[in-house]
C-alpha cells in the first residue's frame, strides 16, 4: 500500500560569500571586506544573516593568505558554524564563484552573496528561496529611482531606456545548484572568447543569461541592500545597521 503525504523532503541550500576582492575603488590600507562598522568587520554581517537563516552550509571564499585571519576572528570569534569550508578566491569575482561552487557538495540551491552588501536581510533570503524553487534562478534587484541614460564612447546620450524595465541588480542571486556549475563550466572554457569581445562577467546572472538558454527572475531586494564600493558607503551601511 502506498501512503500519500503532503510532506515534501527538506531541500539542501548552500551559500557562496564572497570576500576576496582588493577594494580598488575603496582605496583603503584595509581591504573593504574587513574594515569595521560598529565594531564589527564589514563581512560579519552577511555572515551572521546567512549563518540565522534556513541556508544549511556556506563556503567563505578570501583572498589568498586571509583564510587563518577570517577563520580566527570572524568565524570561530563569532560562532559561524554553517561555515564549512574557507577556500582562496581568483582574480575576478567571476573566479572566485568558480571556486566556491567547486567547494559546494551535493545540494539543491545555491545562494551567491557578495560579502560586501552587509544590509542584506531574512526577508530577502526568503523572498529569494521562494523564488528559486519555483524558477530555478532569480537575482534580487531593486527597480532604478532616476532616469538611466546609455552613453556612447563620447560621453554623449545614445538613448534613454524605459525606467519601467530597469533594476539595479544586487545579490543575493540563487540558483539550483547544477544549472550554475553547468554555466560557470562553460564560462571559463569560453572564457577567453569572451574577454576577446570585450564582454566583461560582473554578475551571475550575466553568467546564465548569456551561456545558458535559462530564464533569470528578478525578486525585490531592498534599497538598503548596498554594496560597499566607495567609502562614503561605510557610514550610510552603518546607519541602516545600527
Ligand atoms: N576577485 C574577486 C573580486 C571580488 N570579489 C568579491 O565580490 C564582491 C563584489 O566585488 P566588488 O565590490 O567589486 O569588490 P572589490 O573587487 O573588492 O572592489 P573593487 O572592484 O573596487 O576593487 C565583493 O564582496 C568582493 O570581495 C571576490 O570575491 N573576488
Ligand atoms: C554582483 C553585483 O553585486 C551586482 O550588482 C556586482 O556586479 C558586483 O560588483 P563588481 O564591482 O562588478 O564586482
Amino acid at each position: 500500500m502506498v501512503i500519500k503525504t503532503d510532506r515534501k523532503e527538506k531541500q539542501c541550500t548552500a551559500a557562496v560569500i564572497l570576500a576576496a576582492g582588493s577594494g580598488k575603488r575603496m582605496g583603503s590600507n584595509t581591504k573593504k571586506q574587513y574594515m569595521l562598522i560598529a565594531e564589527k568587520p564589514v563581512v560579519y554581517y552577511s555572515l551572521k544573516t546567512f549563518q540565522e537563516s534556513f541556508v544549511d552550509e556556506i563556503v567563505l571564499v578570501v583572498s589568498p593568505g586571509d583564510a587563518d585571519y577570517c577563520k580566527k576572528e570572524i568565524v570561530d570569534k563569532h560562532g559561524f558554524d554553517k561555515v564549512r569550508h574557507i577556500v582562496e578566491g581568483g582574480r575576478e569575482r567571476y573566479h572566485s564563484v568558480a571556486i566556491g561552487l567547486d567547494s559546494i557538495p551535493s545540494c539543491d540551491f545555491v545562494f551567491i552573496h557578495d560579502g560586501a552588501r552587509p544590509v542584506v536581510t531574512q526577508d530577502i533570503l526568503e523572498r529569494a528561496y521562494i523564488c528559486v524553487k519555483k524558477y530555478g534562478a532569480c537575482v534580487v534587484g531593486m527597480p532604478v529611482k532616476d532616469t538611466i541614460k546609455i552613453a556612447d564612447t563620447e560621453g554623449n546620450i545614445a538613448s534613454t531606456p524605459d525606467r519601467k524595465l530597469v533594476w539595479m541588480i544586487q545579490t543575493p542571486q540563487v540558483f539550483s545548484l547544477s544549472l550554475i556549475r553547468e554555466a560557470y563550466h562553460t564560462l571559463l572554457q569560453k572564457e577567453q572568447e569572451l574577454l576577446k569581445a570585450g564582454i566583461s562577467i560582473t554578475d551571475d546572472a550575466m553568467v546564465v543569461e548569456t551561456l545558458t538558454g535559462h530564464l533569470v527572475k528578478l525578486v525585490e531586494g531592498s534599497y538598503e541592500n548596498i554594496k560597499i564600493t566607495t567609502p562614503e558607503d561605510i557610514q550610510i551601511a552603518e546607519n541602516f545597521l545600527t
